[in-house]
């Protein structure tokens, strides 16, 4: 038996690149074990990948865990959002599952934001504008491309739904995933029977809505996971709203999330509806909102550029007047799904060390840019950011944060913070408590806290310019996508 005060934990994160489980003491929120493994994502045109491996990759990262999986009560499964997994009748994927990141749906959103009443009906309906990271319009490609894969499925699900449904052999989802697809009304809190019937999506075949602190289920037979049968099964929630719970966020605290995809963030009580389309109106995964802006080029596009040049991610150089527009994967925010990256004002002079710095003041320009659209009126906007993700780690992405949004900066100590949010939520099943409470309990967003220093204008504008000036070629992207 393990020495922790409490009853064990296990919180999931299955994110784009990776798996990664914590086993954690529920009264102390200290981290007894924790394991990791890789997924692999589609190159080219889309961005895919097999949900088998995700269910294989979890498998893996629990066994790592030794006998402390085995001792825990209850397990919760965060991951990454808007996936499109298509199962069919026996339960096995159709086909790869359409990841948040492939911009290949980008038509199909169009015209769909323009059948159903144009962007402020889609806004005040489902909270958000839908892009071609929204499930539903992943659905939508699916049927136009591939009709007969649509015809094979008999459910639909988004990745933290599989994993949990493996878990529990129950199909549920949680309002703070369900948020993103693009099918749930966020007014009313229910799938939009509308929009399925436009998408042709029988709503038959999507997850229950399971309430936050409700159990979705209890871990059933299974010789491939280290679970002792019958622990309890939490809701599970998508990986930013996971965050939110594990810093234990409460209203107007801004976040900054810095891994496969950037990501700005605050909880919110009133319901956004931002017609831009730039803020997303999620649920969060208790009873509050998670406004979010997200973009696609973030940490791997920035260790892309850092490996054409050679170098180190930490070998940046100040004094730079070159700006890159790292889009490799074309963008979200702003949304410009054709985009590629984009290179201006190379010099002589210019050095390799000013290129890479270029590349993380353009990344984090985008997320700044949506920072004040996220906070609402009650926000205070000089509260310092929480910088989190496996980017939150590395210092030339930290000084870059502080200089281009001239606030203070908090490192939360903690790390992998989208496991301990899921590991607070199955907390909070045994406790009876509000798993953000729970998190706050366990001091997850303790951290240093680096200073305010002047926000660097110059460079902010001058990237913003770039931008305006080049909007055509980055709409019409290089044709190769
Ligand atoms: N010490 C570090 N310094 C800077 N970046 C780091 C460091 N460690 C990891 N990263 C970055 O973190 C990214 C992974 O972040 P993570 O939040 O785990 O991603 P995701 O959850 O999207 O899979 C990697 O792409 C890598 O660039
Ligand atoms: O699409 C979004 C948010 O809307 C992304 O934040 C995904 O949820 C992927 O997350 P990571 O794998 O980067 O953590």
């Amino acid at each position: 038996m393990s020495a922790a005060e409490g009853p064990l934990v296990v919180g999931v994160d299955s994110s784009t690149q990776s798996t990664k489980v914590l086993v954690v003491d529920a009264a102390t929120g200290q981290v007894v074990a924790s394991g990791q493994a890789p997924h692999t994502v589609s190159s080219g045109a889309g961005r895919e990948s097999d949900p088998r491996q995700w269910w294989d990759a979890l498998c893996s990262a629990l066994h790592q865990c030794g006998d402390a999986a085995h001792e825990a009560a209850a397990v919760s499964i965060a991951g990454q959002q808007h996936g499109l997994v298509t199962l069919d009748g026996h339960g096995e994927p159709v086909r790869p599952a359409l990841l948040w990141n492939d911009v290949r749906s980008a038509p199909q959103a169009r015209r769909l934001v323009e059948e159903l009443g144009g962007p402020k009906t889609w806004a005040e309906r489902t909270g958000s504008v839908p892009g071609a990271s929204f499930t539903v319009t992943k659905w939508a490609w699916l049927a136009e491309h591939e009709p007969e894969a649509v015809r094979s499925t008999a459910a639909v699900r988004l990745p933290h739904d599989y994993l949990t449904g493996l878990l529990t052999g129950l199909g549920t989802t949680d309002r703070g995933d369900a948020s993103g697809t693009g099918w749930w009304a966020s007014a009313r809190e229910a799938y939009d029977e509308e929009i399925l019937a436009h998408v042709g999506l029988d709503p038959a075949l999507l997850p229950r809505v399971v309430r936050p602190g409700e159990v979705a289920g209890t871990v059933r037979d299974s010789h491939e996971l280290p679970f002792s049968k019958g622990t309890l099964v939490a809701p599970g929630t998508g990986d930013n709203a996971a965050a939110a719970l594990g810093l234990g966020l409460r209203p107007g605290t801004p976040v900054l999330s810095l891994g496969t995809s950037g990501t700005v963030y605050a909880v919110a009580r009133q319901r956004p509806a931002d017609p831009s389309g730039t803020v997303a109106g999620f649920a969060d995964a208790g009873g509050d909102w998670l406004p979010l802006a997200c973009t696609l080029n973030c940490t791997l596009a920035v260790d892309r550029v850092a490996a054409l040049l050679g170098l180190d991610r930490e070998a940046v150089e100040p004094g730079t007047d070159v700006t890159l527009l790292p889009y490799l994967d074309g963008e979200r925010t702003p949304n410009l799904p054709a985009a590629s990256g984009l290179l201006y004002g190379l010099r002589h002079d210019t050095t390799a060390g000013q290129l890479l710095q270029a590349a993380y003041d353009g990344a984090v320009h985008s997320l700044l840019g949506a920072l004040d659209l996220v906070l609402d009126q009650d926000a205070d906007r000089t509260a310092p950011l929480l910088l989190i993700g496996g980017g939150a780690r590395g210092t030339a992405w930290q000084q870059t944060v502080r200089r281009l949004s001239g606030r203070p900066v908090q490192i939360p100590q903690a790390r992998e913070l989208v496991a301990l949010g899921a590991a607070a939520q199955a907390a909070g099943l045994l406790t009876g408590e509000d798993p953000a409470a729970v998190a706050r309990r366990w001091r997850t967003a303790d951290g240093p806290v680096l200073e305010a220093v002047e926000r660097d204008e110059e460079t902010l504008s001058r990237i913003s310019g770039v931008l305006s000036d080049a909007a055509p070629l980055l709409e019409r992207g290089t044709g190769g996508r």
